[in-house]
C-alpha cells in the first residue's frame, strides 16, 4: 500500500524527535512499522531499534507488520514499558534478591487488612480500589503526594495525615518482603537510567518509537527523555482524542508538550482515514463536537469509502440486545464477515454477562479481551459444580468432588479419602463427614430434586454465597455472575439441555486459533479495528459510568469505540432498571423513534388485548398487569415466558 505524503516524511526522518499527532485509524501505528522497516533497511541493526507499546500483544502484532513489510525475520526490542524495564532491571542485576510482584490483588489485600486497624478508622470506609489509585497516580504523575490527593481525592483531604501514612506503611511493607508493584518497577528503571547504572540499554537503542503516546504517564516520558538522551531519535505517535488512562496519570493535554518535552522535534499530523466508511467518521466527528482539552480535528475519509448510517437498537422486553447481536453476528457472517472480523465492545464488563451466555448458548465461538469470560472465572466454575450435583439426574463425581471442596471443615486428607471410597463404589448416603461440613452438605443435599424455579434458585445462591466466597470482601459482582447463570438456566428449564448448550459449548470453544468473535472492553480495544463493532450500553450510567468525574475521557472512550469500525456499526441502547436514558453523548445523534406515551387508551379498560394495539409483537405479551398513570408509556406485562417486565407502547 502507497504511504501519503505525509506518512512518507515521517517514515524518511532520519534522526531527531519527532511526533505524529493525528486521529483514529489514519494510519499512525503503519507509519511506525514502516519507518522501522525503513531503518532497517538502511542498514540499522534490528536490536538498535526499540518499540514501545501499550500490551505485549500490540509489539508482536506490530513485529509482524514489520515482518510482512521486509519479508525477514524482525529481531528489533519491543514491548509495553514495564516488560523492557523489568528486562533490563534483570540484566542489570538489580532483581536478584525480588521477593515477588505486589500486583493488583496482593495489594487490595494487603490494603483490606490494614484498614481494618483501629488506627485508619476514619478512612475504612473508602475502598481499597482508590487507595491504589492514589498510589499508582503519585508514582505515575511524578507529583506530591498532597497534591495528588487534592487534585484527585478532595474528600480524602481532611485524612491527609492518615492516608500518608497508610502509604508510608505500604512502602514499609513493601521493603520488608522485599516485593514490588508494577509501578516501583519503572521508577527503579528510571533511577537506573538517571544514575546511568542501565547504560547498556540507553546506549544500545539507537531509535525508539512509542505508539500509543497520548496514554503515556510523566514518569514514563521521564524515562524516554533519558532513554534517547544520547541522539534524541525519537518518534512518537498518538492522538489526544484517544487519550484514556487519565487513571494511570495519563492527560490530552501531554501530547502538545511533546515538542517542549524533546527539544528541537518535528512535528507531523495526517488526516485521512483509511479505516471507516464516510458515515461511520461523520458519526464519530459529532461525538466530539463538544469535547474539550484536546487539539480540534477531523476525521475524513482516505476514499469514496460509502457505508449505511450506523444503526441503534433499543432493547426492550421483546427486543432483547442479546439476540439481536447473535442474529446480526450470523447475517453478517453468511455474507462474508469471518467471526474474528466482528466485534462487541462495552465500558464494563457487566454490560456483557448475558450476551456472553447467550453466544455460548447459540454456539458462536468468542474470544474475550480485558477480562475472564464469565464461564472461565473460578466462582462461576464452583456455581456451576452446585447446579450440576443439584439439578442434574446423574451425580457426575467431578461435580461432586468440587461440591465437596466447597464445604467447610473438610481437610484436603479426608477429601482424598471419600472420593477413593467413592470411587470405590460407596454410596453417598454412607459417607461419613466431620459434624460442620455434614451440616452444610445435608443442606445441599436438600436442594437436590427441587424443580428449577426462581426462589428455588435464589436460595441456592443464598446458600452458594458463603461457600463459594470465604473472604469478606465486595461479592457483589460476582453474586451478578451467579445470577446471570441461574436466570439462564431458569430460561431453559433443563439441566440437560443447559448443560449441552452452555457448560458443553464452554469447552468445545475454548479453542484459541478458532474464528471467533471479540469481546472486548473498549479500553482493551484501543488500536484495533474490526469490520463489524457493537457497542453495548449506550447509557447514562454506562458511558459515562456512574458517578464519573471525567466526563471529557468517557466521551473520548465512546470515541475510540466508534472509530474501531471499518463498514458497520451498531449501538445498543438499553431498556432496564438501571439504565433507562441514552447516553448525553449520542442524544442529540439518534434518529427520533423514542418510545412515547400511548394517549389513546384508559388505563382503567385497558386489556392484554387492547395493549396488543400498542406493542409490536403481541403475541409475546400474555397478560397485562399493571400500568402505572405516573409512567404511561410503560406498562408490566407478564410474557409468555412467565416473566414479568416493563414494556414500552409507541403510539
Ligand atoms: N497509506 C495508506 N493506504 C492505505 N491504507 C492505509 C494507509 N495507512 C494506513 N492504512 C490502513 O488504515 C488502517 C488504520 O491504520 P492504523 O491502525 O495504523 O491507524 P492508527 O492511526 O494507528 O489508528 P488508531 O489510532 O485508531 O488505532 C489500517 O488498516 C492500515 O492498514
Amino acid at each position: 500500500m502507497s504511504l501519503n505524503n505525509n506518512q512518507q516524511l515521517a517514515v524518511n526522518h532520519e534522526s531527531g524527535p519527532i511526533l505524529l499527532l493525528a486521529g483514529a485509524g489514519t494510519g499512525k501505528t503503519h507509519t511506525l512499522c514502516c519507518r522501522v522497516a525503513r531503518l532497517i533497511e538502511s542498514g540499522v541493526p534490528a536490536e538498535k531499534i526499540l518499540m514501545l507499546t501499550f500490551t505485549r500483544k500490540a509489539a508482536d502484532e506490530m513485529k509482524q507488520r514489520v515482518e510482512s513489510i521486509n519479508d525477514q525475520h524482525c529481531a528489533v526490542l519491543g514491548g509495553t514499558f514495564h516488560s523492557i524495564a523489568f528486562n533490563d532491571l534483570k540484566y542489570l542485576g538489580l532483581m536478584k534478591n525480588l521477593g515477588g510482584i505486589f500486583d493488583d490483588s496482593a495489594q487490595a489485600k494487603y490494603l483490606r487488612k490494614e484498614l481494618k486497624k483501629k488506627s485508619f478508622e476514619k478512612i475504612s470506609d473508602t475502598s481499597p480500589r482508590e487507595f491504589m489509585r492514589f498510589f499508582s497516580l503519585c508514582s505515575n504523575t511524578l507529583e506530591d503526594e498532597r497534591i495528588v490527593l487534592s487534585q484527585h481525592f478532595p474528600s480524602l483531604v481532611v485524612h491527609a495525615d492518615l492516608v500518608l501514612t497508610l502509604s508510608k506503611n505500604y512502602v514499609k511493607h513493601k521493603e520488608k518482603l522485599k516485593a514490588f508493584d508494577y509501578d516501583d518497577i519503572l521508577k527503579i528503571w528510571l533511577s537506573a537510567l538517571k544514575n546511568k547504572e542501565s547504560l547498556s540499554l540507553a546506549q544500545q537503542c539507537q531509535y525508539i518509537l512509542v505508539d500509543e503516546y497520548q496514554d503515556t504517564s510523566k514518569l514514563q516520558i521521564e524515562i524516554l527523555k533519558n532513554l534517547c538522551r544520547h541522539h534524541q531519535n525519537i518518534m512518537a505517535v498518538g492522538d489526544d482524542c484517544q487519550s484514556i488512562y487519565s487513571f494511570r496519570g495519563a492527560l490530552p493535554e501531554q501530547i502538545a508538550h511533546f515538542t517542549t518535552d524533546f527539544p528541537g522535534s518535528k512535528s507531523l499530523a495526517l488526516e485521512e482515514n483509511y479505516r471507516s466508511t464516510k458515515q461511520i467518521l461523520d458519526f464519530a466527528n459529532s461525538c466530539m463536537i463538544d469535547a474539550k482539552n484536546i487539539i480540534p480535528k477531523e476525521l475524513r475519509p482516505a476514499s469514496d469509502c460509502e457505508g449505511n448510517e450506523p444503526d441503534f437498537f433499543y432493547s426492550s422486553y421483546y427486543k432483547k440486545t442479546e439476540k439481536e447481536i447473535c442474529r446480526d453476528i450470523f447475517d453478517l457472517r453468511t455474507k462474508g464477515t469471518p467471526f474474528e472480523q466482528q466485534a462487541i465492545l462495552y465500558r464494563s464488563s457487566m454490560h456483557c454477562l448475558y450476551l456472553e451466555l447467550e453466544l455460548t448458548r447459540q454456539g458462536i465461538p468468542y474470544k474475550k479481551y480485558g477480562g475472564k469470560k464469565i464461564t472461565d472465572k473460578s466462582h462461576v466454575k464452583k456455581f456451576s459444580a452446585l447446579l450440576s450435583y443439584v439439578f442434574s439426574d446423574e451425580i457426575h463425581i467431578l461435580a461432586l468432588q468440587q461440591c465437596l471442596e466447597l464445604m467447610p471443615g473438610l481437610g484436603i486428607k479426608t477429601l482424598e479419602k471419600i472420593l477413593t471410597q467413592l470411587n470405590e463404589g460407596l454410596e453417598l448416603k454412607d459417607i461419613n463427614l466431620p459434624l460442620k461440613s455434614q451440616v452444610s452438605f445435608e443442606q445441599l443435599n436438600s436442594f437436590r430434586k427441587m424443580s428449577i424455579s426462581k426462589n428455588n434458585l435464589e436460595d441456592l445462591i443464598a446458600f452458594a454465597c458463603p461457600l463459594i466466597f470465604k473472604d469478606s470482601e465486595d461479592n457483589s459482582k460476582k453474586i451478578k455472575d451467579l445470577n446471570a447463570l441461574s436466570e439462564e438456566l431458569r430460561r431453559i428449564q433443563n439441566w440437560d439441555d443447559f448443560f449441552s448448550d452452555i457448560i458443553l459449548n464452554i469447552e468445545l470453544n475454548n479453542d484459541d486459533d478458532m474464528d471467533a468473535v471479540v469481546l472486548s472492553t473498549i479500553h482493551s480495544a484501543k488500536g484495533k479495528e474490526w469490520q463489524s463493532v457493537h457497542i453495548l450500553a449506550i447509557n447514562e450510567n454506562a458511558i459515562p459510568i456512574q458517578n464519573s468525574n471525567n466526563l471529557e475521557e468517557e466521551r473520548r472512550l465512546l470515541y475510540v469505540a466508534v472509530t474501531r469500525a471499518k463498514q458497520h456499526l451498531k449501538l445498543y441502547v438499553e431498556n432496564s432498571k438501571e439504565l433507562k436514558e441514552v447516553s448525553r453523548f449520542v442524544k442529540h445523534l439518534i434518529p427520533q423513534k423514542n418510545p412515547t406515551p400511548a394517549m389513546a387508551f384508559n388505563h382503567q379498560s385497558l386489556n392484554h388485548q387492547s395493549l396488543n394495539q400498542y406493542v409490536n409483537t403481541p403475541a409475546e405479551v400474555q397478560e397485562l398487569v399493571y400500568v402505572s398513570e405516573n409512567t404511561p408509556e410503560t406498562a408490566l406485562v407478564q410474557s409468555d415466558m412467565d416473566e414479568l417486565t416493563y414494556i414500552p407502547f409507541y403510539d
